[in-house]
């Protein structure tokens, strides 16, 4: 698949007269106009985790391939009536990877090892815990089903069916199922490069000396490592102080090498806010003050064809803009579809009046059943973050919450998080 074109400079503008965009209109307006934009390449099974499938994965053999024993035992035909029987034991055995090549007649049974292929003519195995051996015969105790202990050809996946759809994001479990339906390879989406840049003439990188008036920067570790955990590869470029040129040298560089740009701080329209105007300037712009807290300040722009996340700066906002709106748009642009969290219905342990008419995040985690949320919401309490196990999601019309009604829990790993 060839990279679909450039992104045109007006593809994030909001139709005229808007100018609080509720959330899920922001969301509905990526999701149209963001495409998959990554090329397709082969994949090792086993060097897949976290690669997102470009064709459906087909099973090539049916698993288990053949009918086998599921324990350690005797195979042979048509279960047991109930009570004592005994069963004329054949020479030789069935064990995995080493097939018995003859077939047993009625009334004939057969050594067969967890795994083995089920001899021609037998579909029932009992356990070797179950019987006895006396002079060539087993005696067997009834009643068994037909069938018992065996695994049938094909029950766990048959050949030909599509075991995982294009677009899905292959986890450690998924190899396993791929290997065992008999493929080597997958073809996949190369990850999506996202350049990170902060911005900033107060940050210093983290270890650095700093002075009383600078603090360190916090969001490029924390927005490096939570794209790293979604399968995309990292370009990190740095702090780039507050200076129009040097932000526009820095969205050149970001261009050139990453098929994103995520950036943070400049994002709201602030005289030192030269991310914004920056974008503003390149007619590339498109300010996206969304209803939301936090994270209202929302730069989405263009820059070369290339899609920018314009993120606030203080912590708090910046990964929860990256959570609700940049998770979904980048899976969007890395082949895996656009993708909502599945959220948890939990009681809350809290009571909060809030502004009605807009969508609030707060950091949160579920202690006794009951949704608790961290005591500040101060958008630059960066521990609150740690401190949470995921975020309580308040309704556009909520005004007063109080303790026992249902909320929406996220967590952290409806996001694909720890
Ligand atoms: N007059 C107004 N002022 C502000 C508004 C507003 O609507 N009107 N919105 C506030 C909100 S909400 C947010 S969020 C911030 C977003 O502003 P910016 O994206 O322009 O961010 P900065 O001003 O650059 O920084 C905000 C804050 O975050 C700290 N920061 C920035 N980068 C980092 C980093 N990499 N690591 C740690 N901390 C960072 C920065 O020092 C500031 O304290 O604007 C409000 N103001
Ligand atoms: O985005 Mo600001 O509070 O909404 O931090």
């Amino acid at each position: 698949m060839s990279a679909p074109s450039k992104l045109s400079n007006d593809c994030f503008a909001l139709p005229a007269g808007v100018h609080w965009t509720p959330v899920s209109e922001a969301l509905r307006l990526l999701e149209q106009r963001l495409q998959c934009c990554v090329p397709v390449e082969q994949s090792a099974v086993e060097d897949s985790d976290g690669r997102i499938l470009a064709h459906a994965v087909i099973a090539a053999r049916s698993h288990p391939p053949c009918a086998n024993s599921a324990v350690d035992g005797y195979a042979f035909a048509g279960g047991l009536q109930a009570g004592a029987q005994s069963l004329q034991l054949r020479d030789g055995r069935s064990a995995a990877g080493e097939a018995f090549k003859g077939r047993l007649l009625p009334g004939q049974a057969l050594r067969i090892l967890t795994g083995a292929a089920l001899p021609g003519g037998a579909d029932t195995v009992v356990l070797q815990e179950d019987v006895r051996i006396d002079d060539g015969r087993l005696q067997v105790t009834g009643p068994l089903k037909a069938g018992a202990n065996a695994r049938a050809a094909g029950e766990d996946m048959q050949q030909g069916a599509q075991i995982f759809p294009a677009g899905h994001q292959l986890r450690p479990e998924d190899l396993g199922v791929i290997a065992a339906a008999g493929l080597g390879e997958v073809s996949v989406f190369k990850p999506l490069k996202v350049a990170v840049i902060s911005t900033g003439a107060e940050l210093r990188a983290p270890g650095q000396a700093a002075r009383v008036d600078q603090i360190f920067d916090a969001n490029r570790p924390m927005l490096c490592a939570v794209l790293r955990r979604w399968g995309m590869e990292v370009v990190d470029l740095g702090i780039v102080p507050d200076e129009a040129a040097a932000v526009r040298a820095a969205l050149d560089r970001a261009k050139d090498c990453a098929d994103v740009i995520m950036t943070s701080g400049g994002a709201s329209a602030g005289d030192q806010d030269h991310m914004s105007a920056v974008l503003r300037a390149s007619g590339g712009m498109a300010l996206w003050r969304i209803a939301v807290k936090p994270g209202r300040p929302l730069a989405l722009g263009v820059w070369g064809g290339v899609p920018v996340f314009g993120l606030p700066g203080n912590p708090v906002a910046a990964f929860v803009c990256t959570l609700i709106f940049a998770r979904p748009a980048l899976l969007q642009l890395a082949g895996a579809g656009f993708q909502v969290p599945q959220a948890l219905h939990m009681p809350a342990a809290f009571s909060k009046t809030k502004k009605a008419g807009r969508r609030e995040y707060l950091r949160a985690r579920l202690r006794d059943g009951a949704a608790h949320v961290f005591a500040s919401e101060g958008s630059g309490r960066v521990s609150g973050l740690s401190w949470a196990e995921g975020l309580v999601e308040l309704p556009e019309a909520a005004a007063e919450i109080k303790p026992g009604q249902t909320v929406c829990f996220l967590p952290y790993a409806s996001f694909g998080l720890p």
